[in-house]
């Protein structure tokens, strides 16, 4: 056990304490909001191949999850990610100048996955210098989050606007989409579940997943934040793990070709090779 010389005492070295967090420490993949509904996974669990790789011993660190929120001014963007990393709600309205960026940790099936969140606005009368940092806020994007105000339906239109326009910046990639209806408090049941079903089938049109939330009652929030943590995670994980297949099909270390190539076997000898010391 290591130690640390204090004050001439020899005293045990501190653990690292890691606080759990039941908002961000998960272990199974969380729900759709609709499971009947989703372009995305209806398991009640990560993939077994993803588990399988994050037991290798040589995997690369996980990115950050790059996330982008776009939708009309003043649909609530702001106000979801307050309410999820802060657990805060302000009824006055303050307008987003330029980008704001908010930094989420996860912890899934023990691995660090953090949440680069961020949300944009440009469109507005005297903001026209913004509009040359669009599209560094657009590339790049693993995750899409376009959002409308359930209580003002034309935002769903101009949701979907705003997410083409983000697509139009990640042609090369496949982000995550989620079409978000926010301020739910705002509505009857009856308004409510007929704005759902309308949105429902636009979400279905735009092969994304679709949510129903209130910042302002908390109303489904730490819910999509952890479906969304989760799939994104998925994803990365599984796309390093296609991408080490890839390499390690490009070099065979079989030479009997009737053999299907086992990369837990070849990992975990390249780092008993390492450990031992051996250079050949
Ligand atoms: N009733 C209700 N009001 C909300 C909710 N979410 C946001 N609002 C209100 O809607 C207004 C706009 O919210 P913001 O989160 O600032 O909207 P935004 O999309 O970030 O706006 P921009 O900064 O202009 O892009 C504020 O007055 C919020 O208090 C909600 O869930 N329910």
């Amino acid at each position: 056990m290591p130690h640390l010389l204090r004050q001439n005492l020899l005293l045990p070295a501190s653990p690292t304490v890691t606080l759990y967090d039941p908002r961000t420490h998960l272990r199974h993949l969380p729900p759709a909001y609709n499971t009947a509904q989703t372009p995305y996974s209806r398991d009640k669990d990560f993939a077994p191949q993803l588990r399988y790789h994050l037991e290798l011993p040589r995997k690369s660190k996980l990115r950050p999850c790059k996330i982008i929120f776009v939708g009309d001014c003043a649909v609530g963007k702001t106000a979801i990610v307050n309410r999820f990393c802060y657990d805060k709600f302000q009824s006055n309205y303050k307008a987003t100048i330029g980008v704001d960026f908010e930094l989420e940790n996860f912890n899934i099936l023990g691995h660090n996955f953090s949440l680069e969140i961020s949300f944009y606005r440009w469109d507005t009368a005297g903001q026209e210098r913004f509009k040359c940092i669009a599209g560094a806020y657009y590339r790049n994007a693993n995750v899409i989050v376009a959002t409308y105000d359930m209580s003002k339906r034309e935002s769903l239109n101009s949701a979907k606007r705003w997410l083409a326009n983000a697509l139009n910046y990640n042609t090369g990639q496949q982000p995550l989409i989620f079409l978000v209806g926010t301020k739910s408090d705002l509505l009857t049941k009856e308004e409510f579940m007929s704005m759902e079903r309308v949105a429902g089938g636009a979400a279905s049109e735009l092969q994304a997943e679709y949510w129903s939330v209130s910042a302002r009652s908390g109303y489904k929030i730490t819910e999509f934040f952890q479906r969304l943590a989760a799939l994104a995670f998925q994803t990365n994980v599984l796309q390093q793990l296609k991408a080490l297949n890839a390499t390690a099909t490009q070099q065979p270390v079989q030479t009997d070709k009737s053999q299907t190539f086992d990369l837990r076997r070849y990992f975990s000898g390249a780092s008993r090779k390492q450990k031992s010391g051996c250079a050949c």
